[in-house]
């Protein structure tokens, strides 16, 4: 109780000392919550966050982060309450079907951040009769992603209406219904509350111990940052992304430097042509020259391969701390 006391900040004196400052929502919790905090730490984004407070000032910039729902995040950057967001793509979506962008309204994507990568699936029990998404019309259908889900099904049964291959076994005059989950969806074909359901995918471990197979994927997703249509302060917003950007592509590239004779240069150029074009510098030793680039980290054993095969040597491959690339 001491403590809570003598921290006593609060939300309301917390927004009245943001004064001109950009707002930028963070999820406060769940799968996207720990990578986006790794990505404003790499961004050199430094604040200090009060217990249960949902708001910090970022000491460095003329900035505030407000930490909220990853669902959430759509709605204030798309109304302009808040100008820069990172949440995933399948929320954006979700709000979109349900509140249409307009000019003035609806948020803009800046950048994928490569991280949060998971699919939206329609998935049924593997050992009942339902193989495709067809076979659900009529019938109920559990998910977190109601707006999704209901324009999918709603666009499956028109689909079907206007099929004139269809021989109407009493399909095209059913509407799917959509039931509202707030978590565990996986549960709600073995307990009876529904036939299907429509849930994200990551590794599929989930799907699996559930007893569920995916039979269509509705939306593919990763972390974005999203921006309103009403930034207050563009050349900062500009900078966050370009150190956002350069983050990002230290995680997602590293150099590799090689020793390569001068006549096998054009074929090792093929296989690391680099993110413009490889350094090359003529070595001390005649006919040899060192090449320096960024290999997509993914890539590199294989890459490393192929440059043996073509004759490099002193092959180095580092890790990129930070960048700016175009
Ligand atoms: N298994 C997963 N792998 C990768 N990304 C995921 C995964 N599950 C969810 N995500 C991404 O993280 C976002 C937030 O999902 P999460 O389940 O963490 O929500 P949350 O903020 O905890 O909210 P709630 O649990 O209240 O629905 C999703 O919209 C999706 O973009
Ligand atoms: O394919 P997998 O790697 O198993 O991941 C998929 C699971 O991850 C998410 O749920 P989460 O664990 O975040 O909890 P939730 O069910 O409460 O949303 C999602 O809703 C799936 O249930």
């Amino acid at each position: 109780m001491m403590a809570g006391r003598r921290e006593s900040f609060c939300l309301i004196d917390e927004l009245a000392s943001l004064n001109d400052r950009l707002l930028f929502a963070v999820p406060k919790k769940g799968r996207l919550n720990e990578s986006a905090l790794n990505l404003l730490a790499g961004s050199d984004i430094q604040f200090h966050r009060h217990n249960r407070l949902d708001i910090a000032l970022v000491k460095n910039h003329p900035l505030a982060l407000v930490f909220l729902p990853a669902s959430d995040i759509p709605v204030f950057v798309g109304q302009g309450r808040v100008d820069l967001g990172i949440t995933g793509r399948d929320q954006v979506a979700e709000h979109e079907t349900e509140m249409p962008p307009t000019d003035t309204t609806g948020v803009v994507e800046m950048m994928d951040l490569d991280f949060g990568r998971c699919k939206l699936q329609v998935q049924v029990p593997e050992r009942g009769i339902i193989t495709s998404p067809e076979q659900l019309v009529g019938k109920t259908v559990a998910t977190s992603f109601v707006n999704l889900a209901e324009k999918y099904f709603r666009d499956l049964e028109n689909a079907l209406k206007q099929d004139p291959t269809d021989n109407d076994d009493g399909k095209s005059a059913l509407k799917t219904s959509i039931v509202n989950l707030g978590g565990s969806v996986e549960t709600a074909c073995a307990l009876g509350v529904a036939d299907g359901i429509l849930d994200l995918v990551e590794s599929g471990e989930t799907m699996r111990v559930a007893g569920l197979k995916a039979i269509s994927t509705v939306i593919e997703s990763t972390a974005v940052l999203i921006k309103s249509k009403h930034v207050s302060n563009p050349s900062l917003i500009d900078l966050i992304a370009a150190r956002i950007r350069g983050v990002i592509n230290a995680q997602k590239y590293v150099l590799c430097t090689y020793n390569i004779e001068r006549p096998k240069l054009e074929a090792a150029c093929k296989i690391t042509p680099g993110k413009r074009a490889p350094t090359v510098t003529a070595l001390e030793e005649a006919g040899w020259v060192a090449i320096q680039t960024m290999v997509e980290r993914k890539r590199i054993a294989l890459v490393m391969d192929e440059l043996t095969e073509a004759g490099a040597s002193d092959i180095l491959v580092t890790k990129i701390e930070n960048s700016r690339t175009a």
